[in-house]
């Protein structure tokens, strides 16, 4: 089959040859093999059903370097490993692996020569205009007609580049949202990702420059979009809306969309996806305390620091009256944040434990939420998180202690299991408890946010 005229196409062609699958670390593929009107060879990877939805697409360029050799001079490979990690994780979407652009269109042996040239300080563009060649000598026409050989004209596109999203525009495909992969930088690749941003107009810089802001408790004024502008509006409120005596409670959960946190053997691995990931530990990056229970520490034995965003790591808050957490667990042996390790006042705990731990004995009654917020406050951590399990953060939920709930439902049913949110209730509907509501998309997952604290009280008959 070829797809000839395409719009903006003028006289190039794509053929598809052949179509098989490909099992990968990230689960399976369906792949189809082009060849373009230039003889070049390219392959689209492909998961769910793509055609007539809006699907993820990464337009990967080909780069030998670090897409085969593991190298760290570039991001390719670990885009390319997130990219495929990302669509499996949602499920639908397209890897477009484009043969042809290895070192920007210049082919290996030129881009060796670049790097060369670099190797001497010369960034990555003068390089190669140092070669005589182009900055970039890419199009993306192949990439074009394969999406519309696909059925695909809608697309969400995973790339920092806007120059990919013109090229894919002014071909017919509808770019509805682009975004980067978020991969964390190298000492190796720093210059290079710097130059990208500061000469070839890749974003990023705004998004971690807003990010920065947010993280040391301000919001930074001026006309931002892509990243910046989400992370803007996302988490600007929580920063602004403190309340004047700085404290600031918020709950998080991610479940099923019937409710459940995992399944009834406990397996709570990825109930959703890694863009829930990634907000859970921007709101970690945003308060002075995260609280955790005993069940979730024992059942998960989570790390609980911020990891898949830049920022500071909040103490880890442990609710363990009868002081059962396992020795071994990871809040009480690794020493990447402090842990507050709040027992009972009979719990046994061991004599000697690491420094960055700190044991509290509390009254039974101090383990209520309200009177709990006040120990944190007292010392020192007035913004707090609520991250698990559903007991606990029902239970701070139900003394209406949060400020704020985010509840992400990822789109499965788990039948029966581990319940997420659980708490008295009400006889009538009308009584069911509600709030303003925000909602985000992260991957296939929803996210709903309560704003409690702006709920207007029910008046008192
Ligand atoms: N000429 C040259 N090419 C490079 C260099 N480093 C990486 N490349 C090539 O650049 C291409 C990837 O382009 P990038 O600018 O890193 O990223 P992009 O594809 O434009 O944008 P993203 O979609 O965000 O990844 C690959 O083909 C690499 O082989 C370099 O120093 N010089
Ligand atoms: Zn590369």
């Amino acid at each position: 089959m070829s797809i000839e005229s395409a719009p903006g196409w003028g006289a190039s062609q794509i053929e598809r040859v052949v179509e098989t699958v490909l099992p990968t670390r990230h689960g399976v593929f369906r792949m189809v093999g082009y060849r373009d009107s230039e003889g070049n060879e390219h392959v689209a990877l492909i998961q769910g059903d793509i055609e007539g939805s809006v699907p993820l697409v990464r337009v990967h360029s080909e780069c030998l370097t670090g897409d085969a050799l593991g190298s760290y001079r570039c991001d390719c490979g670990e885009q390319l490993d997130a990219s495929l990690q990302r669509i499996s994780e949602e499920g639908t979407g397209v890897v477009i692996y484009v043969r042809g652009h290895e070192g920007r269109g210049i082919g290996l042996l030129e881009k060796l020569r670049a790097y060369a040239l670099q190797d001497q300080g010369v960034d990555t563009v003068d390089a190669n205009t140092t070669l005589g060649l182009p900055v970039d000598a890419r199009d993306y026409q192949q990439s074009t007609g394969i999406l519309l050989d696909l059925g695909v004209t809608r697309i969400r596109l995973l790339s920092s580049n806007p120059a990919k999203q013109e090229a894919l525009e002014s071909g017919g495909i509808t770019v509805l949202a682009r975004s980067g992969l978020n991969i964390a930088q190298r000492p190796e690749n720093a210059s290079y990702i710097a130059t990208k941003r500061a000469r070839m107009r890749h974003d990023g810089e705004p998004a971690q420059d807003v990010w920065r802001h947010l993280t040391e408790g301000t919001v930074p004024q001026g006309s931002v979009h892509g990243l910046a502008a989400e992370l803007l509006t996302r988490y600007g409120p929580l920063v602004q809306d403190t309340r004047p005596d700085g404290r600031l409670v918020i709950g998080q959960l991610g479940q099923s969309l019937d409710g459940f946190i995992a399944s009834r053997t406990g397996d709570a691995r990825f109930v959703t996806g890694s863009e829930d990931r990634e907000h859970l530990h921007r709101l970690r990056a945003l308060v002075d305390a995260v609280v955790i229970g005993a069940s979730t520490v024992t059942a998960d034995d989570c790390l609980l620091t911020v990891r898949a965003v830049d920022g500071p790591n909040p103490v880890r808050v442990v609710l363990d009256p009868s002081g059962r957490i396992p020795q071994g667990s990871a809040v009480l042996t690794d020493g990447a944040a402090p842990t507050l390790w709040l027992v009972g006042l009979e719990a046994v705990v061991p004599i000697s434990l690491a420094e960055h731990v700190t044991v509290r004995r509390l009254a039974a009654e101090d383990f209520e939420p309200r009177r709990l917020l006040d120990v944190l406050a007292d010392r020192g951590f007035p913004r707090v998180l609520v991250e698990g399990g559903g007991h606990t953060v029902s239970r701070f939920l139900e003394a209406s202690a949060l400020d704020r709930l985010y509840l992400t439902c990822a789109p499965i049913l788990v039948g029966d299991g581990v319940p997420g949110i659980r708490f008295t209730g009400s006889d009538a509907l009308s009584d069911a408890l509600s709030a303003p509501v925000r909602r985000f998309e992260f991957g296939r997952d929803i996210c709903t946010e309560f704003h409690f604290s702006a709920a207007v009280p029910t008046p008192v008959a």
